[in-house]
């Protein structure tokens, strides 16, 4: 017998509203682009592992599948949510094929997509070191706010690995939550191919985390780095060599289930 049910996997139709250019194309940066979509309104549509998107907990790295035609499903972090609609954020990479379908998308267009876990829980305590490569910042920042929001960590602070300061954005934000939270939040930038006056320059490695992350109580700290799977192993590597054995320390590690 034929099925005649839209498989789990093809998410359901989602309305692509407004587009948003964080980062313009130039000689040596890359764009990056905020997509806000309607939220599907028909919970029904999701099955299997496909979470409708108000069920996607930001906080604990849960990511979007944004169901790419004639390809597949591909992660995106949520970057934010609000009533009815969601964002993803993104970098355009050079015949990328799922960031740069995702470019050539118009207001109007419609696309796959639907909710995942990421298997993670939280770990409690009262430091919080997030490090972020690139575009990766779009987990990171929501979840250094969502940390912040908490109340439990008393310190929050964000390293963010980038090229240079014109590849980066999300300033603003970046500037409330620094009002916002004077004595708990601390944001430092790392540019590998630029010098600039209160930023470090060069790569992340264990002596400047040991540095940038000073936590009163070192039993206390958990730390989340955001990248490719090869940078946050590399992470993992340096954390442990500074006395914060893995995933003991991990902000979010994977539960039981999810190994
Ligand atoms: C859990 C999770 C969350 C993610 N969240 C986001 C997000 O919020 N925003 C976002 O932009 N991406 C995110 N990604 C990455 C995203 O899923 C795609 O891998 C990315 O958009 C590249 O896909 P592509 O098909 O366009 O590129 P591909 O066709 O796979 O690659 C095209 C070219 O770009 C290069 N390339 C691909 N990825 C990278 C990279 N990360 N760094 C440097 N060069 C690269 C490739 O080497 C290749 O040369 C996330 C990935 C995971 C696993």
């Amino acid at each position: 017998m034929v099925s005649t049910e839209t498989p789990w996997w093809l998410g359901a139709p989602t309305k692509l509203i407004k587009k948003t250019t964080l980062v313009p194309a130039a000689p040596n940066h890359l764009p990056v682009h905020t997509l806000t979509f309607a939220i599907p309104k028909d919970d029904s549509a999701f099955s299997g592992r496909a979470k409708p998107h108000s069920e996607v907990a930001i906080e604990l790295g849960d990511v979007v599948k944004m169901v790419i035609p004639g390809y597949k499903p591909k992660s995106y972090s949520m970057s934010a949510i609000r009533d009815g609609e969601f964002d993803i954020t993104f970098k355009v990479y050079p015949n990328g094929r799922a960031s740069g379908f995702l470019d050539r998308l118009n207001v109007g267009d419609e696309m796959g997509t639907f909710g995942m876990t990421a298997g993670r829980h939280r770990n409690p305590g009262s430091f919080v070191g997030c490090i972020a490569f690139g575009v990766g910042i779009t987990e990171c920042l929501p979840v250094a706010q969502a940390e912040l929001e908490k109340g439990d960590a008393e310190k929050v602070v964000l390293l963010w690995a980038s090229r240079t300061m014109a590849d980066t954005f999300w300033h603003d934000k970046i500037e409330d939550l620094k009002k916002k939270y004077p004595d708990r939040f601390q944001m430092a930038h790392i540019l590998s191919r630029e010098e600039r006056q209160g930023c470090l320059k060069g790569r992340i490695n264990p002596e400047l985390l040991d540095q940038v992350f000073q936590p009163e109580d070192r039993s206390q700290a958990r730390f989340l780095s955001v990248g490719t799977k090869e940078m946050m192993r590399m992470t993992d590597k340096m954390l442990e060599e500074i006395d914060y054995p893995m995933p003991q320390h991990a902000l979010l590690p994977k539960s039981q289930k999810h190994r």
